[in-house]
């Protein structure tokens, strides 16, 4: 990596809980949620270039350069940089699409802190997290980058430090769809608000269950397969489903015996994102070789 580049992963985030707690006149839901990051992450590699231009590559299958989040991102940080400046990106894509674990949202947040250094935009957390959130509910999370309590409709974000256990994530093979979930009259929107502290003892569920289920037989299907084997929980409004295990040869185990037809990981929890554990020590190195000024 130099002055000039710089590779970041990407990580995935789990909704440990998703509340739901009321709904707004525009329709967006009220929510409180638990936001952790996992160690499973997409990784992109920033190269600056002398003309303004945005390249990534490779493309993603079905989504167009425009409404790549990736692209997106970096168009909003047009503003605060100079004529001749650009990007080309390139994109290892491991995280599942449309899974509840937010990689378009986590390549939008890791856009936006990369290219915040590279050229030399000077903006703060809370500037890039406002821009994030004209992005994507979530992409406020990953801009700010430590595990969160989330409430409003998931922009108010408190840090906190659950446990960081072992997860065994399965992804059933179809795609959720956000829209059709928030849609659906059947959906419970009256959960009591937690406070924060109860959020951290005693958890929560995932309100989206019972209709994601029901739109979607195959997460039924893997729900119930899961259940013989612990607490299973949905993250975000699906389609990926896990369980939460102290010990990592016990989500082994469980992971032997599933369905072929099921991609599944082994993962950890992180209350840090490894985004920010990378950018911290380009940041140093980049200071050591006397480039940023203490
Ligand atoms: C609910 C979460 C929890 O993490 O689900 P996942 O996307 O992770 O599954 C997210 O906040 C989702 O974020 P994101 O997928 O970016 O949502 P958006 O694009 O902003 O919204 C998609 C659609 O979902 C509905 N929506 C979304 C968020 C919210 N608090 N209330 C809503 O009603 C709206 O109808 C909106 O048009
Ligand atoms: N860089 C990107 N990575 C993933 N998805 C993207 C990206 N850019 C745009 N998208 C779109 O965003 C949608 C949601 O992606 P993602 O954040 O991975 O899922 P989810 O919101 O279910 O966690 C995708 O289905 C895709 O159409």
């Amino acid at each position: 990596m130099t002055d000039h580049s710089i590779s970041l992963p990407s990580p995935a985030k789990l909704n440990l809980f998703l509340h739901i707690t009321g709904q707004r006149e525009d329709g967006y839901h009220e929510l409180q949620t638990l936001f952790q990051f996992i160690d499973i992450c997409d990784e992109l590699s920033f190269n600056t270039k002398q003309e303004r231009s945005i390249t990534i590559e490779p493309a993603i299958e079905g989504v167009s350069l425009e409404e790549n989040l990736i692209y997106k991102a970096a168009q909003s940080l047009w503003p605060f940089t100079s004529e001749q400046i650009g990007v080309h990106i390139a994109l290892t894509k491991r995280l599942p699409m449309g899974g509840g674990i937010g990689g378009g949202s986590s390549n939008a947040a890791t856009t936006l802190l990369a290219l915040n250094q590279l050229w030399n935009c000077n903006l703060s957390i809370d500037q890039l997290a406002d821009l994030g959130r004209d992005l994507g509910a979530d992409v406020p999370v990953f801009v700010r980058g430590h595990a969160a309590f989330a409430q409003g409709i998931g922009e108010l974000l408190t840090p906190v430090e659950p446990k960081a256990p072992f997860y065994l994530l399965v992804k059933p093979n179809c795609h959720v769809s956000t829209g059709q979930i928030f849609t659906d009259k059947y959906l419970t929107r009256d959960t009591p608000p937690i406070r924060i502290a109860h959020a951290l003892k005693l958890g929560g569920k995932n309100d989206c269950l019972e209709v994601v289920k029901k739109h979607n037989p195959e997460v039924d299907e893997a729900f119930r397969w899961l259940q013989n084997y612990g607490d299973v929980k949905l993250t975000g409004t699906g389609a990926c489903l896990f369980i939460a295990y102290d010990n990592i040869e016990d989500a082994k185990r469980v992971s032997a015996s599933i369905p072929k037809k099921w991609q599944f990981w082994i993962c950890q929890g992180c209350n840090v994102s490894p985004t920010h554990l990378a950018l911290n020590q380009w940041i140093k190195s980049k200071r050591a070789r006397g480039s940023i000024a203490d």
